[in-house]
């Protein structure tokens, strides 16, 4: 599949500051990627630079295979951007909200404006003035216009800002279903784990200006399992051995270890004159593996 938008060697100095390093990053139709990283690792500023707010200093953004920079109104017209709380009129409906937006861009009639009112599943409520609205029909909203003009890729910064998890999820099922009816590239930018793991088919992780780990969601073939035993310097002789991926996490360790590994391991950690205390399967959370990838920096 040819992905949509590509960032390739992108990069941006400020002053002395190197803030973007080096970053590629390909992002495919109908697929819903989370950009994730403490604050300050350089999200609005390659986010910026995506949107043609910014000039990298080195380094392209291609749109369906044009350079941003080159062709800016063709790769503009390519993409919707939705920032952290979206500005709208709240003194009129939602309804013409849309149709003030819509006349920033050529060929969107009221057709398109149905459309996408029914996308975000606002028809019963489009005619009553935004003020009334609740934050989560704010955030669809928000949506909606950023959609009038059919765009193939959708940027959206920290969309969900003080939305409770159950709005996360409503506001995630619209996201699903615009990216895999319109095939829509969804590119989420955000701070919070919780909010990326609801919402996100991958996700892009970057710290310090470099893209440290791109994964998979829901996807992790792997296993583990948390084990507290002693004495630790036999314990750890035995799992030296036997066991590749072995983490210290309160009072024990965690092994990369599969069901089937389990007999032998307990088998010979006895034989060593190791007492098992505890054997349990464990799930690595996001915030484990996000821990773990940015060696226990900063998470928010
Ligand atoms: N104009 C500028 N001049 C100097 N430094 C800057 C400038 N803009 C951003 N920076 C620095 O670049 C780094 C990345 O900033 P950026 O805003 O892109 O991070 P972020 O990941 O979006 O963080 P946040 O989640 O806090 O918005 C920060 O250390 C910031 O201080």
């Amino acid at each position: 599949m040819e992905p949509i938008v590509e960032l390739r060697n992108l990069s941006k100095t400020i002053g002395s500051k190197k803030i973007i390093k080096n970053l590629n990053l390909s992002l495919y139709p109908g697929q819903i990627t989370g950009f994730l990283g403490p604050n300050g690792a350089g999200k609005t500023t390659t986010i910026r630079m995506m949107a043609g707010l910014m000039k990298p200093t080195s380094g392209e953004v291609w749109i369906e295979g044009q350079s941003n920079q080159t062709h800016f109104e063709e790769t503009m017209q390519k993409m919707g951007v939705i920032v952290e709380n979206p500005e709208m009129y709240k003194f009129m409906s939602g309804w013409k909200n849309l149709v003030h937006f819509a006349r920033m861009h050529k060929g969107v009639d009221e057709n398109r404006i149905r459309e996408v009112v029914a996308q975000v599943g606002m028809e019963k409520r489009i005619h009553e003035k935004v003020s009334t609205y609740s934050l989560g029909m704010r955030q669809r909203l928000g949506l909606a216009q950023a959609l009038l003009h059919r765009p193939k890729f959708l940027i959206l910064d920290e969309p969900t800002n003080g939305l409770d998890p159950a709005g996360i999820r409503e506001f995630r099922t619209y996201l699903r279903q615009i990216a895999e009816q319109d095939g829509v590239s969804v590119f989420v930018s955000s701070h919070l784990l919780s909010e990326i793991e609801l919402m996100c088919d991958r996700i892009a992780v970057i710290q310090n200006g470099e893209l440290i780990d791109i994964r998979e969601m829901h996807q992790t073939t792997e296993s583990f399992y948390y084990l507290q035993a002693e004495p630790s310097d036999a314990l750890t002789a035995v799992l030296g051995n036997k066991v590749q991926d072995v983490t210290a996490h309160n009072k024990g360790y965690v092994l990369a270890i599969t069901e089937a590994e389990v007999p032998s391991l307990i088998s010979e950690l006895v034989a060593n004159g190791v007492a098992i205390y505890q054997i349990a399967p464990f799930k690595k959370t996001l915030e484990d593996q996000f821990l773990e990838m940015t060696g226990g920096g900063q998470i928010v």
